[in-house]
């Protein structure tokens, strides 16, 4: 997902990712907006208590992050599951009820694999307090963009609004490095399977 954002390209191949950190400029109501993005391990086939285990790992970035989102596979009800805790854990460390948190269904083109109902995921949604949307990655590349899109605005809004916590935002280091490498390999990696 967040590749097709960064490049409105889709790499059909698995990789599991590692954490990776992305950089970009976003156009935000013609302003551009640097935005950093923290791609997290997926962590679907475990339980949700290791789950949330998985997320502690994952603190520091949860903590430097002013907006989540919380994607989860209309195909593997496994997944919608560990929504609700994972949800949880972000809203401890931020009990600002008004950092977003958006939750996304993806792979909404899988129609006919689907575990996850849409009225499931807008009940839980409307439970936590959350925006919800579908999407395709692999269909609709606009879909992609204007969640992220949203979330920026939502994050932008919260920042203007003076409502962000500026001495946290200063003491929590923000990783630097973009990983516009690794996106590299990765393109090259799908085309050269390609072409084979
Ligand atoms: N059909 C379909 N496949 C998708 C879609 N989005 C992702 N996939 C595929 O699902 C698999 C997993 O996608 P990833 O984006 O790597 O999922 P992830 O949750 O980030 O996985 P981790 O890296 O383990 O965290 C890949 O093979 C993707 O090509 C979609 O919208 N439709």
């Amino acid at each position: 997902m967040i590749v097709r954002f960064l490049t409105k390209r889709f790499i059909g191949d698995y990789e599991p990712n590692t954490g990776n950190l992305y950089s970009r400029l976003v156009h935000l109501d013609g302003d551009h907006v640097a935005v950093q993005i923290q791609d997290t391990p997926g962590c679907i086939q475990q339980a949700q208590e290791d789950c949330v285990q998985v997320l502690d790992s994952l603190s520091r970035c949860v903590k430097w992050a002013e907006g989540f989102l919380l994607v989860y596979s209309i195909t593997d009800y496994s997944s919608y599951q560990s929504v609700q805790p994972l949800y949880q854990h972000i809203r401890k460390v931020h009990p600002d009820a008004r950092t977003p948190i958006i939750i996304v269904g993806n792979k909404a083109d899988l129609l006919h694999a689907r575990q996850v109902q849409a009225k499931d995921g807008l009940q839980l949604a409307d439970e936590l307090g959350s925006l919800f949307l579908e999407i395709s990655t692999s269909e609709d590349s606009q879909g992609v963009c204007d969640v992220f899109q949203y979330l920026c605005k939502e994050v932008s809004k919260l920042q203007h609004a003076g409502s962000t916590d500026r001495r946290r935002s200063s003491i929590i280091p923000r990783p630097k490095s973009p990983n516009m490498q690794d996106l590299k390999r990765r393109f090259k990696q799908a085309l050269s399977s390609k072409v084979k």
